[in-house]
């Protein structure tokens, strides 16, 4: 820029300064204080103006100013932009070699913007050479020319006209510098490595050449490049070229960030300011430095004469170039009107008016700010769409489509054994057979035996299902996919069979390998017509996927399936199939035997010094009903007792106390009854206990205690009920009078009865009602079964059947009420002794009741009295529970669900 100045005319340049010192000194380009010139001086001054811009007009200036168009003529080098062919400099034009095509050398003006272009962009850092290695980019550009482009780029910055256009021609001018620059970089290291040359002729200091040798420097490197491949096979490959290439580096990035940084000036930063019209008449429009007004809609650029700007403001961002100022107007009509107005009072004459131009709102900005957030929201999406949920990208949109499946590989996480699974050992036979179908299928299939698909394994929760699986996987090892059937479950339609295929496809690129469903239910559910419409079809277009990709394997691929479920009779009945779920693996909860494997597999991770084969026995014993996953707990919470009691080792009384804690809650010792409450409920439980000690089936008493627990128990008897698989209707009958014990105690020894047996009624009901219209139980109601349905809304008999069933349940119930009263009126005397014991002592054990009431008039069950009486047991009786019965037996499932071995009896909400 500084160099474009000192071309201008001294004389123009002299009566500026003049006028610019002047207007300078008076006030700034903000304050719009202004006084304003005499249309005289604005004449001269526009004169002048219009005389540096315009170029046509330059006939009608006077003589004086006719010196200067030639000097600004000569400073612009002729660039492509007038057709003209690219000059070679003045000055040593004959010692330049002639440049390929495309390129050009360089006037000494425009490599003085060149380097003013440097010089106002961000320079190297000082550890790549800072502004030594920005000349020495310059000397290379000035010996080997530059692209035409530069040239034009250059030619642009003096008139302040760049456009987004531009840009583009300006990298593409730095590419075919950095391209030049790294073929001649190349053939230079070449020839210094595989001619075992230093620097040759026609190679510059540095051991570069210029583009005219560039070519022949190729050329000899074509030639030589079939000996050098040869020979480059045999020795070993030459290290990097010294500086690699450096050099061309630092012109690309010179010049690039020059550009870049001028870009960016350009369009970005302070390319524009607004004023108001008060700004623009004092300060441009009084002063004559107004060239032209492009009106763009509501907006109006203000083109200023640079010169007379820069001469009258020096030191303002108005004189730079490309720089625009604007104001915006309300009406064009008005503006034009304003604009005449203004001029008028100026005394400008017609001939010298501002022209005026229109121009439609399609700059880069405006394009920019019509179409920003389109192309934020489209980026967003791109950017939504390659990370997604599962993060790293997916499949289908956003990746909601991928499977979530957990991979588990042998190595690294499922180190699960069969011998962490305890006792289901027939699920386990079942399943090992999967496992030798993974590790030697062509066992199966040299006798023709196809592979199985999968199996599904069921049962209640906490059996081991899971476990069972996992232990499958790390067996056979082999890759294990883990995955619950929530989770394909989203609220995009299609995304469930999206990620059904995915899981699959997957699996398949990693056979052999198991796959798991957890809760398959949460997809396979039947398709039955019921769910039209409460939005199903997500669910089904599931389910069916899920059924096409088992079809679709075939027997050579051993991927097995397995899915676990809680509710086996909710699934789809095309899912249970042979071909797809091969294998239905029933987990119940485990017997005695299979629960005293499950504690010693617990028990083995714990420190006790007790006695391993009593110990789980007995804890087994005491634990019927208990899931694998209870008993983990249950173990775990004893260690946790211990540790509380600071204890070395976990003793018996730990692991009892945390039984009682699993089932009756936590002792509530803050929770203070009044003496006679504490009576009632002493009373209540020695009924219970006197029941549970004189009736022959009634399950064997542990223990009595009137400490409260848990949620609302304020006081509770604990029985070892043992594993039932069949009861008798005096079985049945005992068992109700036991629990009815309760309540008939409080009504012999208090004067009124209070509400504390509640639970009890429900207990009695439940099984008298299951009695009559279940289990045949009725001679009136003969062997009828209705099935408790909450969500029939008709009752599956007539009224009169379901009178008689009302009258039969009483029947039964007073029956049980009429035996334990009559028990209890007999032994009133024992229950006073069993109350006013648990009165002082609060909790009674069984050799406690030993000695109140003498021992039990009959044999306790071997599996009982081995752990908790011994000399009682009775010779030969098993203590396995019978095996269940079999579905011909007309029992699928025991009559009653093996209760805990506490009743709560009275409760305490209900006291208050
Ligand atoms: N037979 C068993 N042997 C050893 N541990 C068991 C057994 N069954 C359950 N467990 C313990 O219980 C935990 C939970 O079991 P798992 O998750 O396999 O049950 P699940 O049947 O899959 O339950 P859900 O139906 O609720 O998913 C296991 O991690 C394990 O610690």
């Amino acid at each position: 820029m500084s160099s474009f100045l000192l071309r201008r005319s001294t004389t123009s340049l002299a009566r500026t300064s003049a006028l610019s010192i002047r207007a300078s000194t008076r006030s700034s380009l903000r304050i719009s204080r202004q006084s304003s010139i005499p249309p005289s001086v604005w004449a001269a001054q526009r004169q002048r103006g219009r005389y540096y811009s315009d170029k046509k007009e330059l006939g009608n200036e006077n003589g004086a100013d006719k010196k200067s168009p030639p000097e600004i003529k000569s400073s612009s080098s002729p660039g492509p932009t007038d057709g003209e062919a690219p000059k070679p400099p003045e000055s040593g034009k004959e010692d330049k070699p002639p440049l390929p095509e495309g390129w050009v050398y360089l006037s000494e003006s425009e490599f003085n913007i060149l380097k003013t272009m440097i010089e106002e962009g961000p320079s190297l850092p000082n550890i790549l050479g800072g502004k030594e290695t920005d000349l020495r980019a310059i000397e290379r550009m000035r010996k080997n020319g530059v692209p035409k482009e530069l040239q034009e780029i250059i030619a642009k910055k003096q008139t302040g006209s760049f456009t987004l256009s531009d840009a583009g021609k300006a990298l593409k001018a730095i590419n075919k510098l950095a391209s030049r620059d790294a073929n001649e970089d190349a053939s230079n290291f070449n020839s210094k490595w595989f001619n075992g040359n230093s620097p040759q002729e026609g190679q510059d200091h540095d051991g570069k050449k210029g583009p005219n040798e560039q070519k022949a420097s190729e050329d000899t490197s074509k030639e030589d490049a079939q000996t050098k491949k040869s020979e480059s096979q045999k020795t070993p490959p030459p290290p990097p070229p010294p500086g690699g290439g450096k050099e061309s580096d630092w012109i690309t990035t010179v010049v690039g960030s020059a550009i870049a940084y001028w870009i960016y000036t350009s369009i970005f930063d302070e390319g524009s300011r607004e004023i108001t019209w008060q700004e623009l008449r004092t300060n441009f429009l009084d002063k004559g430095l107004v060239d032209k007004l492009v009106v763009i809609g509501r907006r109006v650029r203000v083109d200023l004469n640079r010169e007379a700007t820069q001469s009258m403001y020096p030191d303002n961002v108005a004189a730079k170039a490309g720089f625009h100022y604007y104001f915006s107007i309300g009406s064009v009509e008005a503006f034009e009107k304003r604009l005449d107005e203004a001029q008028q009072e100026l005394g400008i004459p017609p001939s010298e008016r501002i022209p005026v131009s229109y121009q439609g709102e399609s700059s880069f900005m405006s394009l920019l700010i019509g179409f920003g957030p389109t192309l934020l929201l489209v980026g967003l999406l791109f950017w939504m769409s390659k990370r997604g949920p599962g993060g790293g990208g997916g499949s289908g949109m956003f990746g909601f489509g991928k499977s979530k499946a957990k991979r588990f590989s042998h190595e690294s996480a499922v180190k699960t054994k069969f011998s962490d699974v305890a006792g289901m050992d027939e699920a386990k036979v079942e399943i090992m057979e999967f496992v030798s179908f993974l590790q030697k299928p062509e066992r199966f299939q040299r006798l023709g035996a196809k592979i199985p698909r999968g199996a599904i394994l069921s049962g209640p929760p906490g059996t081991g299902k899971t476990l069972l699986a996992k232990a499958t996987a790390g067996e056979s090892g082999v890759p294990f996919f883990s995955v619950s059937g929530s989770e394909f479950v989203e609220m995009f339609v299609g995304v469930g069979a999206s990620r059904v295929r995915d899981l699959f496809a997957t699996a398949r690129k990693s056979a052999p390998c198991i796959i798991f469903i957890d809760e398959i239910d949460a997809i396979g559910k039947k398709r039955d017509g019921a769910g039209r419409f409460s939005g199903n079809d997500e669910r089904e277009a599931t389910l069916n996927q899920i059924l096409t990709e088992m079809d679709g394997f075939n027997t050579s691929e051993q991927v097995i399936v397995l899915a676990g479920t809680n509710r086996p009779d909710t699934l789809d009945q095309a899912l249970m199939r042979p071909g797809r779920f091969d294998r239905h693996i029933n987990i119940d909860r485990p017997t005695m035997s299979g629960r005293q494997d499950i504690f010693k597999v617990y028990l083995k991770r714990v420190v006790t010094n007790e006695d391993m084969e009593y110990l789980s026995g007995r804890l087994a014993a005491l634990t019927p009903g208990f899931a694998g996953a209870d008993i983990a707990n249950c173990v775990n919470e004893a260690a946790l007792v211990a540790a509380r009691a600071n204890a070395a080792t976990i003793e018996l009384i730990h692991f009892e106390q945390a039984i009682e804690r699993v089932i009756g809650g936590l002792e509530r010792k803050s929770l203070v009854l009044s003496p006679e409450e504490k009576k009632t409920v002493a009373y209540h439980e020695a009924g219970h206990a006197i029941c549970g000690w004189f009736f022959q089936w009634a399950d064997p008493l542990l223990k009595v205690s009137i400490i409260p627990r848990g949620q609302g128990a304020l006081g509770y008897a604990q029985y070892a009920p043992g594993d039932v698989y069949l009861m008798t209707y005096r079985q049945l009958l005992d068992r109700m009078a036991m629990t009815l014990g309760g309540r008939i105690s409080e009504e012999l020894h208090f004067p009124t009865v209070t509400t504390g047996a509640s639970d009890d009624f429900k207990k009695v009901t439940r099984m008298a009602t299951a009695m009559v219209t279940e289990w045949g139980m009725s001679e009136k109601m003969g062997p009828l079964h209705f099935q408790k349905d909450d969500n029939q809304i008709v009752k599956p008999f007539a009224e009169a059947t379901g009178q008689m069933i009302d009258a039969e349940v009483r029947r039964i119930i007073d029956q049980a009420y009429k035996q334990c009263k009559d028990l209890l009126i007999e032994k009133k005397k024992e229950v006073g002794l069993v109350a006013e014991e648990l009165l002082t002592k609060e909790v009674l054990t069984r050799d406690d009741l030993v000695r109140i009431l003498g021992p039990r008039p009959f044999d306790d069950k071997e599996s009982f009295s081995k752990y908790f009486s011994g000399e009682n047991a009775a010779p030969g009786e098993s203590s396995d529970p019978p095996p269940p019965a079999s579905p011909s037996g007309g029992l699928d499932q025991p009559p009653i669900p093996p209760q805990p071995a506490i009743f709560r009896e009275v409760k305490g909400d209900s006291l208050r």
